[in-house]
């Protein structure tokens, strides 16, 4: 009773109007903070790929700590003068994902590597990130991780559908194809899968809507996309990826066959030191200076050989070739043919890029919410052991005449050759 009377006694006292404004300031309050709980999921997808939560994933990570850290809130990224991350667990970083999966290695590669330092992955990408991370976890494990996340992350159920991917990054190992489709994903109507699926090489068997699964979720007129440089190299992935949609676009990102497989052989080198020399390695028989063409990193560079299989299923207007040594240096000038093959607007261009000298390659630009730049990681870009100069030359020349089948049916000169003249 006395407080309701000393309600009415206060109420009868204070202005309504006043008793008016108290409350809409008490309501708007309320609703600022609903809105700020539900942010994350709100941001997507109307910004860059770039804002979407993030994780930073790599070797180490177990499910237990995957799910453990998933929440953290704590940035544990390091940041190093070159602006190059080094991770090490999985962390949350506002607005990144410093790191996404690789597996274009064999065995050994299915260890985790750091990829573009303060990549974005969506919401469907940390969690293959986080599925691939342990060896021989089912897609099952990732659905579970998926809810979860669902239900702890988003406020809203990640926005647009998954679908098959429209266009893929076919190969070729060790050319440039991680470079090549995270400078992609800067554009605002590319979706793409952080780690590499290998749904048509390795992963067949676990059927479409495994492979849709894995899948970013897109909006009308944004292009769903995933890199496996592996699938180059596989017979049965052409006739596979037809069957999928004959329409699918093919990218194929190629490189100086001498150098991709000198690259090739660091990559394993790098885990496996023990191994014979390059050298060693490339002939059969060094005398008689026969090249062992069965070995694999030889064998990728074949690349007329492997074009061939593809071109039974796909026409040339289908498949995209990019100049690994273009991107390098003109990685603008890439992007705007690969923007143009796809059907996308020349949004990626120059000025997404700088030459950041301590890497040596070009790297993106910091984005406007961000205070990190974008370089690959540590396991592109090494330095290769130096090879005998006669071994190169012998290679250039084993690879010339496969070279001037590959322009040929191409239709481009890649130049390859000038390199072993200067
Ligand atoms: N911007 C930028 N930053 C770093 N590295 C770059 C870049 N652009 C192209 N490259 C070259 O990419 C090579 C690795 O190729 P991939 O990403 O196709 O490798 S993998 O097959 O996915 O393992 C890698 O090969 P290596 O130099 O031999 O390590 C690089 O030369």
């Amino acid at each position: 009773m006395a407080f309701w009377s000393s309600t009415s006694a206060f109420t009868s006292k204070v202005p309504r109007k006043i008793l008016f404004m108290f409350t809409l300031s008490l309501s708007v309050t309320y609703l600022f903070y609903s809105l700020m709980s539900c942010y994350n999921s709100l941001q997507f997808p109307l910004q860059e790929n770039h804002v979407y939560q993030a994780r930073v994933v790599t070797e180490e990570t177990t499910s237990v700590a995957f799910r453990e850290k998933l929440y953290s809130t704590t940035t544990h990224a390091y940041i190093d003068e070159d602006l190059i991350y080094k991770t090490s667990t999985v962390q949350t970083v506002t607005g990144y994902v410093v790191s996404t999966v690789d597996h274009s290695e064999d065995a050994e590669s299915k260890r985790r590597e750091t990829e573009w330092v303060g990549t974005p992955l969506a919401h469907t990408e940390m969690i293959a990130g986080g599925l691939n991370a342990v060896s021989g976890r089912e897609h099952q494990e990732s659905s579970t991780i998926d809810d979860d996340l669902s239900r702890r992350v988003n406020c809203t159920p990640d926005y647009g559908v998954k679908k098959l991917p429209q266009a893929i990054i076919i190969g070729v190992k060790k050319g440039g194809t991680r470079a090549l489709l995270e400078a992609l994903r800067v554009h605002p109507d590319v979706r793409a899968v952080g780690v590499e699926p290998h749904f048509f090489d390795r992963n067949y068997e676990k059927g479409l809507d495994w492979y849709r699964d894995l899948m970013p979720s897109t909006l009308e007129g944004q292009i769903t996309m995933e890199k496996t440089p592996s699938y180059f190299v596989t017979n049965s992935a052409p006739k596979r990826i037809h069957s999928m949609a004959k329409d699918t676009k093919l990218i194929i990102v190629v490189r100086n066959p001498v150098t991709r497989a000198i690259s090739d052989y660091t990559q394993t080198l790098s885990k496996r030191p023990e191994i014979p020399t390059f050298e060693v390695l490339a002939f059969k028989n060094r005398t008689l200076g026969l090249i062992d063409a069965s070995w694999s990193a030889l064998r990728i560079g074949i690349y007329a050989l492997h074009l061939e299989s593809w071109m039974q299923y796909f026409p040339l207007s289908q498949i995209h070739f990019v100049s690994g040594e273009r991107l390098i240096v003109d990685p603008g000038g890439e992007l705007a043919r690969v923007q143009d093959f796809l059907g996308l607007k020349r949004i990626v261009t120059d000025k997404h890029f700088y030459f950041n000298k301590t890497k040596g390659f070009p790297c993106l630009k910091k984005p406007e919410d961000s205070s990190a730049p974008r370089c690959l990681g540590k396991s592109k870009g090494r330095t290769h052991p130096k090879i005998d100069s006669d071994v190169i030359h012998r290679l250039h020349k084993f690879y010339k005449p496969f070279n001037m089948m590959f322009y040929q049916m191409t239709g481009q000169n890649f130049q390859w050759e000038q390199e072993e003249m200067q």
